[in-house]
């Protein structure tokens, strides 16, 4: 049953509302602040709101200040302002403000429950259509509802039906992958090979002829012509991995690959005409290296038309829970376990790690939890976590300054060998203040135990 929050400071009115509108949950409100506390604890979609509201009822200044906290607070709120038989004006305003509709009391059963009929179903509409785009980014696998992600994934959708060389910067384990393969399937050559290649994960002697491709008997070993990843990218897209750790030497045939989209085998003699797009990735810092010198300046420019930034897992707020429970579920059908979540430790300790590999610790740390943990629920400990504070058991600043001051006490005395003057005079505070505060931390036995001899 839908719910209907019904602002209305008069009592019959109400009564006469629950009466009318008998398909729906009603819940009340009989002024502005009623009205924000309903709407924050029930979400309704729908609200009515009678403009004449205490202390102004006779006007419809509270009910228009409502109507516009309503929709600062929760703007998709569909509002229907009531108003009185000659409140045209009022109504026009309140139209003008962002309310979806308004009706001229008194109040007829039918034309009402059509009114919220429409409303609820626009209301629908939107929320489909939001779900529908948020999913279109899911179909990527790039699973995350925060800002950081969702701004990346939009421009994801500009730069996807275009054919601009686009430079993939983010850490190790955010998933620059992830990304390059999505621009791909967004594009017009989705349905065409995608090809990744890693240029740190190949020596350097190998990399050019794994690029290039090459002829037969252009090496020793080379027994057949064989086509490179470039070529076997033809009419699609290659990625080109940790570019940042291209050896300069290969750095010049990249660029005239890149500027001519041709290419010459190794050991071959004619040029070969390609059509890739180029996506390049690396976790390096590309203008330092072009500072150092060790990554050619042109190339950067040619590589870098479009920088898309992909944010570091700790920025991404609460993503990180939902990408540890779509790992859980992946996990849990991988390793036919049946594990339903984390307890509220494991998940404070998830959100306040600093992920320096990103998701694919994550991924890491869950596996082992999912085959490790013996419970239902995956704990901090199974996650290679301390099973430290969490909100609840947390220490104030105070107790923790006080634990600290009561075992330096207790330090200082051992070294004072329990001699409490001497106690006093290492803590730097006087005989009394120190008997003060063995009183204040209950450290009696310091008192009881205390030697009379004096050192030199
Ligand atoms: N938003 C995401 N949701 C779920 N899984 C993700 C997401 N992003 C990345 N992953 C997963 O995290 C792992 C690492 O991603 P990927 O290999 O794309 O990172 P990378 O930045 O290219 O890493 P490297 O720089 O080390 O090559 C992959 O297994 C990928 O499927």
């Amino acid at each position: 049953m839908h719910t209907v929050l019904v602002i209305e400071d008069d009592l019959g009115i109400q009564k006469q509302l629950k009466w009318s509108l008998s398909d729906y949950e009603l819940v009340f409100a009989a002024d502005r602040q009623q009205a924000m506390t309903q709407l924050r604890r029930f979400e309704p979609a729908v609200v009515t709101l009678d403009l004449g509201l205490p202390p102004d009822a006779a006007n419809a200044s509270e009910g228009l200040a409502c109507l516009t906290e309503i929709l600062t607070a929760k703007p998709e709120t569909k509002v229907i302002v009531l108003t009185g038989s000659t409140d045209n004006n009022h109504a026009l305003q309140a139209i003008a403000l962002g309310a979806y509709d308004y009706y001229q009391k008194p109040i007829d059963a039918d034309v009402l429950n059509i009114i919220l009929q429409r409303a609820f179903k626009l209301s629908q509409l939107e929320q489909e259509n939001k779900a529908l785009k948020a999913s279109s980014y899911q179909q990527a696998d790039i699973i995350g509802n925060s800002e950081a992600i969702q701004k990346a994934c939009r421009t994801v959708e500009k730069i996807a039906p275009t054919e601009i060389t686009t430079l993939l910067l983010g850490e190790s384990g955010t998933g620059k992958e992830v990304f390059a393969r999505a621009i791909h399937r967004q594009s017009p050559r989705t349905g065409k090979p995608f090809v990744a290649i890693n240029c740190a994960s190949i020596p350097e002697n190998l990399l050019e002829s794994e690029l290039f491709g090459y002829e037969k008997g252009a090496f020793t070993g080379a027994v057949k012509t064989t086509l490179g990843k470039i070529e076997c990218a033809n009419g699609g897209t290659l990625l080109l991995d940790e570019i940042g750790d291209m050896p300069l030497s290969l750095q010049a045939k990249m660029l005239r690959f890149l500027q001519e989209r041709v290419i010459e085998r190794v050991g071959g003699r004619s040029e070969i005409e390609v059509d890739v797009r180029v996506i390049c990735a690396t976790h390096r810092d590309l203008q330092d290296m072009v500072a150092a010198q060790s990554f050619r300046e042109d190339l950067y420019y040619r590589i870098s038309e479009i920088v898309l930034r992909i944010p570091p897992l700790r920025n991404r707020g609460h993503d990180i829970i939902l990408i540890a429970k779509a790992l859980l579920h992946r996990f849990n059908q991988e390793y036919k376990t049946q594990i339903q979540g984390f307890t509220p430790c494991a998940t404070e300790a998830l959100l306040s790690h600093n992920w320096p590999g990103n998701i694919r610790e994550l991924q890491n740390k869950l596996k082992s939890a999912v085959i490790l943990s013996e419970s239902k629920l995956i704990n901090a400990e199974d996650l290679g976590f301390r099973p430290t504070a969490n909100k609840s058991s947390f220490q104030t600043l105070r107790q923790i300054r006080e634990q600290a001051e009561s075992e330096g006490i207790r330090q200082a005395y051992v070294l004072a060998n329990s001699n409490l003057s001497k106690t006093a005079d290492l803590l730097g505070v006087s005989r009394p203040t120190l008997y003060a505060l063995i009183d204040k931390y209950k450290l009696y036995d310091l008192k009881g135990t205390e030697s009379e001899t004096t050192e030199s």
